[in-house]
């Protein structure tokens, strides 16, 4: 039966057998269920939910750590009912000590998500590309690890420990740290916002091996690389974490400000999907379908 709200099923190992693909695996980021939509309707195999695009969306305000873990959790599990693709969800700095991020990782994956990245700034955060992060001590993140790898029940569950120590420490220790969340039983790495190719290769040359995200964060500090450089480093994983709130700003601003200077939308509804088309991205038709099996009294098949 076509969900109306899709189970979190096998997506999870979707996501391990992807990782074990040795491709890029490509994570556009979404902020809400119809983005997330819009991300399995173009073709993508995962989808990303963020803080900074999360933040902005529902506060209307930066990732400066506003958001506590069940306003992330609760738009997770959202975009969780609304595609089939397995989903990564942002858990931060895991929203307090180790036993807050046993609770964290537990809510995620009672949410359904496939994976959860968690990372070693000071509470509350900082997006990883702004100034003045600051990060707790190793010690302190490999018991946050240590507990998320205990907390979580599946053993699909993908675990990303991500550190932002190298705008604090540099790219070396950024990079020992890495490592040291990788034998404290981190699935993935993610050194965040290297602000330089050489770092990015330093990155891929040190941490061969592991299984390593890249955060390829729109306008951000990163150098842009293409898809067949980030090949040949040997990224696993690769997030575009804010552009769904940055094409929403574009697009609507440009509606605002056609309806603004002509008084209706007239001037600009060719730009637009058409009522119809919309109404596919939100499947209307699959929804009207199965509203009507139950009023017609069919037989409902169990898949
Ligand atoms: C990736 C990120 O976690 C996000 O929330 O999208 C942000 C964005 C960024 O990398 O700057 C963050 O680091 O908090």
């Amino acid at each position: 039966m076509a969900d109306l709200l899709p189970r979190s099923g096998t997506r999870r190992r979707s996501l391990r057998d992807l990782l074990r693909n040795g491709r890029p695996v490509l994570a556009p980021g979404c902020h809400d269920a119809l983005s997330a939509r819009l991300v399995a309707q173009v073709g993508f195999d995962v989808v990303y939910m963020g803080g900074f695009a999360t933040t902005a969306s529902l506060l209307g305000r930066p990732d400066v750590g506003l958001l506590g873990g069940s306003e992330m959790i609760d738009n997770a599990r959202r975009i969780v009912q609304t595609v089939e693709l397995p989903v990564i969800a942002d858990a931060d700095t895991g929203y307090g000590n180790p036993l807050n991020v046993i609770r964290t990782v537990c809510e995620y994956e009672r949410a359904g998500v496939a994976a959860i990245h968690l990372e070693d700034q000071v509470s509350p955060k900082r997006c990883g590309h702004m100034t003045g992060k600051r990060v707790i001590p190793t010690a302190e993140m490999l018991a946050k690890v240590r507990a998320a790898v205990a907390a979580r029940d599946d053993p699909e569950f993908v675990l990303i420990a991500r550190t932002d120590a190298l705008a604090v420490e540099g790219v070396e220790a950024a990079i020992d740290r890495a490592c040291r969340y990788a034998d404290a039983g981190a699935d993935v790495l993610w050194v965040e916002a290297p602000t330089t190719e050489a770092e990015l290769e330093r990155i891929a040359v040190r941490l061969e091996g592991h299984t390593v995200l890249l955060n390829w964060l729109e306008q951000g500090r990163t150098p842009p690389i293409g898809i067949e450089r980030i090949r040949e480093l040997g990224f696993a994983l690769v997030l575009f974490p804010i552009g769904s709130v940055l094409a929403m700003v574009a697009g609507l601003r440009e509606y605002l400000q056609c309806l603004r200077a002509h008084g209706t939308p007239v001037g600009c509804l060719e730009r637009l999907p058409s009522f119809e088309q919309f109404n596919a991205v939100v499947g209307l038709g699959e929804v009207e379908a199965l509203g009507q099996r139950f009023r017609s009294g069919e037989p409902v098949a169990e898949d």
